[in-house]
């Protein structure tokens, strides 16, 4: 046997949905550059689940089926008032409230494609709903109902402050969406496909990844970057503390990528909108030290930053809760695992790897009395 560790490298599926391919990204064809400058998160949704662009009549269909199924049953924002709220991670909340919206789906365990497809809609449209009233349930705030006349993006926005956001944040907060939506085999995609692969229904595959997402060598890493940002404080602090960091072989959330060797060109899009918004609130420094420590990190270990880096700064500019950061990562990667776990039943085996045993050799049972 012969054990790659971490599965680097391996192939594990065929799948027609996005690819890297020489450090560029594609969803179904289209290169994510395209796609961040112009289209809207609906439109890649669309693209995920289709393998097409929408027409116009597509589009607007699958924006009235988001909007109409985007409430929670009330159950969902009873459920949190009972949590430990001021203890409670966003990113758990959410993984609980995603496997509670299962008990309240009819069609929960009903396999046929149709079936799947709708309950893709409902999961998709009602993410959104759940984050925000987490966020406003713990600050003692009523949650705010979704409304059918505002884009996915601002309808987010607008759910979780309560009022309408401007054009400014809506167009930064649906192309950060369109930069998460997919990523071929990342660890929860992959770990949704294992789960659905048994067969189990969908609540399950997307209650999983968003256990895989949580981590902070994944999706986690957007709030750990925040945390270092605020940790490091001003620019002249940034260079001895990553330098520190470095020598003692600590990581600098944010860099690296198991994939992209000179480059994720997702990064470029949350700079260039870092550092915009930064400006635009009266707070340039985080984007001044993100790019320093960008500079540093480079320089030093030849490591780029990835996604996770400059859209710490571009929520925080949003106003939004550092916390709530990867829970924002969810709503967009829902789309994908959507896509991965159609995609997975559509053509469906088991996955089941092997290991190669490293524990002791065969022995004989001891009874207990002769242990010791
Ligand atoms: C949306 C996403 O999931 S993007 C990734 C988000 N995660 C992060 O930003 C966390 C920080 N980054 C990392 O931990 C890693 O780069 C990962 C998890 C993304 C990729 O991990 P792997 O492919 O397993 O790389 P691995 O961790 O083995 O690193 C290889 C080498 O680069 C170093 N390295 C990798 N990332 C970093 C980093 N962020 N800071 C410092 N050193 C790093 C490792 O220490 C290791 O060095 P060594 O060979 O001297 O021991
Ligand atoms: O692909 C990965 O390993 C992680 C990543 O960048 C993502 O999920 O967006």
């Amino acid at each position: 046997m012969t054990v790659t560790r971490g599965l680097e490298g391996v192939v594990a599926t065929t799948s027609s949905i996005s690819s890297i391919i020489d450090d560029t990204l594609t969803y179904v064809g289209y290169d994510i550059d395209d796609l961040a400058e112009n289209a809207t998160f609906e439109e890649v949704v669309y693209l995920l689940w289709h393998r097409e662009l929408p027409t116009k009549e597509q589009l607007e269909q699958l924006r009235k089926q988001l909007a109409e199924n985007a409430a929670v049953p009330n159950e969902i924002i009873e459920h949190f008032k009972l949590y430990p709220i001021d203890k409670v991670h966003p990113m758990a909340a959410l993984r609980t409230a995603i496997s509670l919206l299962g008990l309240y789906d009819e069609e929960a365990d009903v396999m046929t494609p149709e079936a799947n497809y709708r309950k893709a809609i409902r999961l998709q449209a009602k993410i959104p709903t759940i984050v925000t009233a987490f966020s406003r349930i713990r600050k003692g705030l009523e949650p705010v109902a979704p409304r059918q006349d505002l884009t996915f993006a601002a309808n987010f926005l607008y759910m979780l402050t309560g009022t309408e956001p401007n054009e400014i944040a809506v167009e930064a907060f649906d192309k950060a969406l369109v930069l998460h939506a997919d990523h071929e085999l990342n660890a929860s995609t992959f770990t949704a496909r294992v789960c659905v692969a048994t067969l189990s229904d969908i609540y399950s595959g997307i209650t999983a990844a968003i256990g895989a997402l949580k981590g902070p060598l994944h999706g986690g890493a957007n709030e750990a970057v925040m945390k270092m940002l605020t940790e490091i404080g001003t620019v002249e602090n940034a260079e001895p503390y990553v330098r520190q960091k470095l020598e003692n072989k600590e990581k600098i959330m944010g860099f690296g990528h198991r994939v992209y060797r000179k480059g994720d060109p997702r990064a470029k899009h949350l700079k260039k909108m870092s550092e915009k918004l930064t400006k635009l609130v009266g707070e340039p420094h985080w984007y001044e030290m993100s790019a320093k420590i960008e500079e540093i990190v480079t320089s030093t270990k030849a490591l780029p930053p990835n996604v996770d880096f400059y859209s710490a700064s571009v929520y925080h500019c949003l106003r939004i809760d550092h916390d709530l950061f990867t829970p924002i990562f969810a709503v967009s990667r829902m789309s994908g695992w959507l896509a991965h776990i159609l995609e997975q039943y559509e053509n469906n085996r088991l996955i089941r790897p092997r290991a190669e045993y490293t524990g002791p050799a065969k022995r004989s049972y001891v009874p207990i009395e002769q242990r010791g």
